[in-house]
């Protein structure tokens, strides 16, 4: 296989020319050092330190517990193992909604610990915030339809965007996302159609997509569904890359090319 490990570390020009080439962002969740250092030669291009990790390390049934303090932590243990993926940490839940001052000081503890980018869920009420981040330099991106630090607002983790309504209020934040400077806006279980309309509508903002269909700039997974390993109800969106693999480095060099061939997600992993 393909060692990458001394390739240039990647930086967000490398991300518009891969967006100008119409070549997919592979992106995965990361907690730790040696599991970095594993996707890193695999050839995953951005490596998110998720507040999934409340589900996925900590056992918990949602993410709301995450603090900055654990956020920190894995970003500092990711930071330690990558040489050339970007490193992009969630914001967690109480972490930025107050202010964007709040958000400034947050943001500069997990660019501290090592992240490139931080992630910060929430609509065009959020826009406010972004810019204030992105003026003092600190890339974002947004983070739009199933965000489930909004689980007890929104009543479970369903697909977003579905009537009309939605659709046309999600179209308009991400267009104020990407208006006021967001590097990417990320889609949850969004519709495939809904999702491939707003990546075709936005110029500046590239889109990551989960549960969003194949027409999205990038993808994203949760490691530990994708080799098999979380124990719990294992969302549609999601594949089992070790089915056929031989290790684990095979199941993550499948997924980087499933996303770059466009092979995955399929009409099955969609909505
Ligand atoms: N392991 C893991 N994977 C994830 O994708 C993930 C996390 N944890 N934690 C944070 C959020 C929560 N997410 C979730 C959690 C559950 C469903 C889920 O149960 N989806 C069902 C549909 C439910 C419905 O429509 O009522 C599915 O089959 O897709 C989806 C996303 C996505 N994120
Ligand atoms: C599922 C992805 C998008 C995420 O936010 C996380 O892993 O926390
Ligand atoms: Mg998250």
């Amino acid at each position: 296989m393909a060692y990458l490990s001394d390739a240039k570390p990647l930086k967000l020009t490398d991300f518009a020319k891969m967006r100008a080439a119409g070549e997919k962002i592979a992106v995965l969740t990361s907690y730790d050092s040696s599991f970095a250092t594993l996707l890193d030669r695999c050839g995953v291009d951005i490596q998110l330190v998720g507040d999934s990790l409340g589900n996925v390390l900590q056992g918990h049934s949602s993410t709301l517990p995450v603090t900055l303090e654990h956020m920190e932590y894995h970003t500092g243990c990711v930071s330690r193992g990558v040489h050339r993926s970007f490193i992009m940490s969630d914001m967690p839940f109480g972490s930025y909604q107050e202010s964007p001052a709040q958000a400034m000081r947050n943001a500069a503890r997990l660019m501290a610990a090592g992240a490139h980018m931080v992630k910060i869920e929430g609509g065009a009420y959020m826009a406010e915030t972004i810019r204030f981040l992105v003026e003092r330099g600190v890339p974002v991106c947004a983070h739009i339809g199933l965000t489930p630090q909004s689980v007890n607002q929104l009543g479970g983790y369903r697909v977003q965007g579905a009537n009309q309504l939605q659709a046309a209020i999600m179209k308009d934040d991400a267009r104020a996302l990407q208006d006021a400077g967001a590097t990417f806006v990320l889609m949850e279980m969004v519709p495939a159609a809904l999702a491939g309309e707003i990546t075709a509508s936005l110029q500046e903002a590239g889109t990551i997509g989960i549960g969003a269909g194949v027409d999205c700039s990038g993808q994203v997974l949760v490691l530990h569904d994708m080799i098999g390993v979380y124990p719990g109800k294992r969302p549609r969106f999601t594949r089992d890359f070790m089915v056929g693999a031989s290790s684990i480095d095979d199941a993550v060099t499948r997924y980087v090319a499933a996303v770059k061939d466009k092979s995955f997600p399929a009409a099955e992993h969609s909505y």
